[in-house]
């Protein structure tokens, strides 16, 4: 093959490498061998992103392996087994229901058989259950493989706050990134546009263009026509706009379940916002604050999660119903998870180990309703009060 003839030129307009944007084509070289890819985890987001996959390693058999596995957590759906209703009907009945997705796209409920000779992890389960899987993994994957996480949330524990792109790193010793951004799975999956970012670091062991993953190809795996994709090198702030904005839209669910309106939401995004880049300056200062204005994984992800996501659905039924926030996941959202629940009991337990909690009133009240009861009408002084304190 001939060097020209060896690089792909993806379609036009949409695959700017870079931040800029720009209508040239980006050229691309085949892959040596078309790299493999499985998703890990199959609800409402999980299997959204599996579908934009699957379309890209379709579209792209030079670079990518055509099939793609989704590795699901079986269920029983009416006597049905989840994985041969997706491998048939080509449906995630229970958590994407009325979506077509590709016939490439391979349901398994088989961990360790879905990651067989795999290149490309993507993992997208709740977050709560990262540490099993990684357990399952280990050992069963090459350290030649590269990991993106679209998880939302942080892993807590003896090592103080990590990334859950670290924490896969550390357990599984491959690489990885994050994607995150304003996307609201169904509305991705009905192939309404929208931005997202995905941020990844070349490591030390990179083998080559077309040998290795680099951000041409994480861009062709990620980007559709429908679902624009930045690459950038920031890790640590759009994984922590991610997890943090699932616990400011809890607070915005308490002041809409109690009739405030709009000017309060707005207030909770704003006190919030200031939070998310403090958590970033304190515990993360790698991170770069340009990430919280400028990505789709910043303020914009703030923004939509804020006004739809399911975090902000439960916290409106705790207020309007008087249940605690469990019952209103579970009458919600069917199976699916409202991680900022997890997200605000991680978040205090760090604040409080390192003795920071008076300088996050937000995330702190957000956690003091929902685990103890405090009333939410108290919200605007609990931030207030607080506020004064730390100054
Ligand atoms: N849904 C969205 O709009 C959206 C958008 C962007 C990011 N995210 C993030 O993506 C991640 C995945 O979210 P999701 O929406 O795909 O999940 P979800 O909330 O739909 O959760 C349901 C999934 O959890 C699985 N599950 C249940 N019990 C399990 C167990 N014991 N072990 C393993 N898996 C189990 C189910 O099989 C199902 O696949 C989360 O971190 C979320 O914050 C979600
Ligand atoms: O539905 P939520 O609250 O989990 O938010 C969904 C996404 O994270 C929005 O980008």
């Amino acid at each position: 093959m001939s060097a020209a003839a060896d690089r792909l030129n993806l379609t036009s307009g949409h695959l700017n490498a870079g931040r800029k944007r720009s209508s040239s084509s980006v050229s691309l070289k085949a892959a040596e061998k078309p790299f493999k890819v499985t998703v890990i985890g199959s609800g409402n987001w999980g299997t959204t992103i599996a579908k934009v996959v699957a379309e890209n390693c379709k579209g792209y058999p030079e670079v990518f392996a055509p099939e793609v596995q989704m590795w699901v957590f079986e269920e029983d759906i009416n006597g049905e087994k989840l994985t041969e209703i997706i491998n048939t009907r080509h449906q995630n009945v229970k958590y994407l229901p009325n979506i077509t997705l590709p016939d490439n796209l391979v349901a398994n409920p088989d961990l360790i058989d879905s990651v067989k000779d795999v290149d490309i992890l993507v993992f997208n389960i709740p977050h709560q259950f990262l540490p099993r899987i990684c357990g399952q993994l280990k050992g069963h994957v090459n350290s030649h493989v590269r990991a993106i996480s679209c998880l939302k949330g942080f892993e807590v524990g003896a090592k103080g706050v990590q990334l859950l792109s670290s924490y896969i790193t550390e357990e599984l010793g491959i690489q990885c990134g994050a994607l995150s951004g304003a996307n609201i799975a169904t509305e991705v999956a009905q192939e309404h546009w929208s931005e997202t970012t995905v941020a990844y670091h070349i490591p030390k062991d990179f083998r080559g263009e077309g040998k290795d993953v680099d951000h041409k190809v994480l861009k062709a795996l990620f980007h559709r026509p429908y679902f624009h994709v930045s690459v950038i090198e920031d890790v640590a702030g759009i994984s922590i706009c991610g997890a943090l904005k699932n616990v400011v839209a809890l607070g915005c669910g308490f002041v809409e379940g109690l009739g405030w309106g709009n000017n309060a939401s707005a207030a909770i995004q704003r006190v919030g916002l200031g939070e998310i880049i403090r958590f970033g300056q304190m515990f993360f200062p790698e991170s770069r604050e340009e990430t919280y204005y400028q990505e789709s994984a910043g303020v914009a992800d703030l923004i939509t999660t804020c006004a739809g996501g399911r975090n902000v659905k439960v916290a409106r039924l705790m207020a309007t119903s008087g249940k605690d926030a469990w019952e209103c996941e579970k009458e919600l959202l069917n199976g699916q998870s409202a991680q900022g629940l997890i997200t605000c009991k991680e978040v205090h337990e760090w604040l409080e180990t390192c003795g920071s909690v008076e300088d996050f009133p937000l995330f702190e009240a957000v956690y003091q309703i929902i685990y103890n009861n405090y009333p939410m009408k108290s919200l605007p002084d609990m931030i207030e009060e607080l506020d004064l304190h730390g100054e």
